[in-house]
């Protein structure tokens, strides 16, 4: 029998800052068993104020609606009490029974680490079996492990939906409980239908018909939902999957109660109409006021700011190109040399620390490609290197990267190689950017502005996480500026980073710059040289030019694609295009570029045509 663990050693920093609860997770009604276990083997020393908040609620029974910061412990708040409450069954679980809990998540690799951690806490109760289902992965051995059983099924929407609707094998009379981590994304990501499919199907929806409230009674159904973001397309799912929720995290943020009292809260059928005021004042409140979302305290969030002058210093920058001998600096970065400033940050930072993890974010898969290849190839002798005749690697680190183009293969060996360096860089787009728990990563850089602020606070997330240190880099185009403004509408207020003081640490010729005169950025030598550097790799081969081009199209794609009041900040024709294009290294005009990628576009339809088979291929029938 463990011993009884008394009052964990409260965490001093931690608890100052409000992250840990100052109880034991014996305190919460866990079982001594789980309390070792998360201890003993998996280091938890106490628990964080959210999993004070939510294992208790969780363990009575209650459903939930969860809003805390990321990297807060939101998983173990709701994975714990299930183990606790399986593991007390009797007569024990076994495989036969099917799945008790359901566990839904936006993403692959999300898929991947919360099973793991399943994995981990049932690690002492082993007839608790864990699974996991997701698009991309094989389905008939999907279909022979439901066979078998699964208690605990953590599972992509699309990839349930299938099974739900074509493996009669997939037994789930004995589901108890419907976790959507990370609800608001799911929605987000057009999985509503899916969503609203599958409670029906597991007879958990709340305006469902008599017959199936009952059904969701006797099986005393639970569904906890929880994100660090609300919005209003969360309110929906709560109505129609929450009955009688406790509210946690709401409260604070409305000061309506404290959290003690947020347990004992009983509401009335669906949403009561102060729960609805809660969540109405709250989500609304996710786009009007400042406090809405809850950003880790011990972070550092700053932003790189282009030149609205780049045009004037580009035309200028190679006639005046002597200036720069004479050490003058301009003080703005023109959006031609985004990509030569942040290869500059990513090498001060890797110089000034060794183990550095850093994530990368960019809009498109075709850019993550691009931005990989370059991050992991670029070399250079320029003249601003002692030895002036070795070529060597710009960035001496292990690049990943992670986009959903990428065959499942690819994506789990990033996901985990990223994971387990102490040192290197992840170039990804928002597929890692919800809930996926990488240790150590230092530092955040969004090169590409997210969508709405709810995507800036889990980008962020990524960093920070459990009272760790993280910093957080936004580039910005000056047109782009008034993003700070909506940043700040949500709880996010950013600084400048001090770029002419990395740009100075390198050495031109051999010395430091000594500043004389603030004149551009553009024009240092350092960021010349690499421009110049960055320019020929990519001219140099077709295969990186097109990469180049594939990327610059993309990321003009996508720029269009913001939505609502973002609309009125990243507007394309505010943009220098020919400059935008010099930033992914081509030379030539986008409208070239873009002309050039259709005609790629269009011999490579005729490419197909020709080599798609003359006879109709028979399409399998529906499993
Ligand atoms: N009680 C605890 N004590 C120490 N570390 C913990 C505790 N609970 C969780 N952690 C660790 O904190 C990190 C973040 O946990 P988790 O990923 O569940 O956060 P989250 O709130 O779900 O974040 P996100 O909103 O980004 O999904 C993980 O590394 C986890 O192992």
């Amino acid at each position: 029998m463990a011993k009884k663990l008394g009052k964990s050693p409260a965490v001093k920093d931690e608890e100052k800052e409000g992250l840990f609860a100052s109880c034991s997770f014996p305190d919460l009604g866990l079982h001594p068993t789980l309390c070792a276990h998360l201890q003993d083997k998996m280091g938890f020393k106490a628990p964080t104020r959210i999993q004070a908040q939510a294992i208790p609620v969780a363990i009575s029974g209650q459903h939930m609606l969860v809003k805390a910061a990321t990297g807060t412990g939101k998983t173990l708040a709701y994975l714990a009490p299930i183990v606790h409450l399986l593991q007390m069954r009797e007569p024990r679980v076994e495989r036969t029974d099917g799945t008790f809990a359901l566990v839904l998540v936006p993403t692959r690799e999300l898929c991947l680490q919360v099973y793991g951690i399943a994995q981990q806490l049932v690690h002492r109760f082993h007839w608790i079996v864990p699974g996991y289902i997701m698009g991309g992965e094989n389905r008939a051995k999907e279909k022979a492990r439901l066979r078998k059983g699964i208690s605990i099924l953590i599972a992509t929407p699309g990839r349930l939906l299938d099974h739900l609707q074509h493996t009669s094998s997939f037994v789930y009379s004995n589901l108890r409980w419907i976790v959507f981590d990370e609800a608001d994304s799911i929605l987000e990501l057009g999985f509503g239908k899916a969503l609203e499919d599958i409670l029906e199907l597991l007879g958990s929806r709340n305006d469902a018909s008599e017959q199936n409230k009952n059904k969701m009674e006797s099986m005393q159904r639970q569904n906890l939902l929880l994100s660090a973001t609300l919005n209003e397309k969360v309110n929906r799912l709560a109505k129609i999957s929450l009955k009688n929720p406790v509210m946690i995290g709401l409260e604070e943020q409305n000061k309506t109660s404290d959290s003690s009292s947020a347990r004992g809260k009983n509401h009335t059928s669906l949403l009561s109409d102060d729960e609805e005021k809660i969540l109405e004042k709250h989500s609304t409140k996710v786009d009007q006021t400042v406090d809405d979302f809850k950003l880790p305290a011990q972070l550092v969030q700053r932003y790189v700011k282009g030149s609205s002058k780049c045009f004037l210093i580009l035309v200028l920058a190679h006639v005046l190109h002597f200036l720069c001998s004479l050490n003058f600096l301009f003080y703005s970065v023109s959006c031609g040399s985004r990509l030569a400033i942040l290869l500059t940050i990513l090498k001060s930072l890797f110089e000034r620390q060794l183990s550095h993890k850093v994530v990368v974010f960019l809009s498109t898969c075709d850019s993550v490609d691009f931005h990989h290849t370059v991050l992991n190839q670029l070399e250079w002798t320029s003249g601003l290197q002692l030895d002036m005749d070795k070529k060597q690697k710009f960035l001496n680190c292990k690049v990943f990267r992670l986009h959903g183009n990428m065959d499942q293969d690819d994506r789990k060996k990033s996901f985990l190689g990223f994971s387990s360096e102490k040192s290197a860089i992840l170039v990804s787009t928002d597929v890692a950017a919800r809930g996926l728990d990488f240790p150590k990563v230092k530092c955040i850089i969004q090169y590409d502005s997210p969508g709405d602020a709810s995507e800036y606070v889990h980008r962020v997330g990524r960093t920070a996480r459990i009272g760790e240190k993280g910093e957080a880099l936004l580039f910005l185009q000056p047109v782009e500026i008034d993003y700070l403004g909506d940043l700040k509408l949500h709880g996010a207020l950013l600084t400048e980073y001090p770029l002419q003081k990395v740009l100075d640490s390198f050495p031109v010729n051999g010395q430091r710059l000594h500043k004389r005169k603030q004149i551009s950025l553009d024009m240092h030598p350092w960021i010349m040289s690499l421009q110049r550097a960055l320019e020929s790799f990519v001219t140099s081969e077709d295969t990186t030019k097109k990469l180049a081009r594939d990327a610059f199209c993309s990321w003009i794609r996508a720029y269009t694609a913001h939505r609502g009041e973002l609309k009125n900040i990243f507007m394309v024709k505010k943009l220098h295009l020919g400059h935008v294009a010099r930033s992914f290294g081509l030379k030539e005009q986008p409208s070239l570029v873009g002309r050039s990628h259709q005609v790629q576009l269009k011999k490579r339809k005729k490419e197909l045509k020709r080599e798609r088979p003359a006879k109709r291929r028979k399409i399998p029938a529906k499993r």
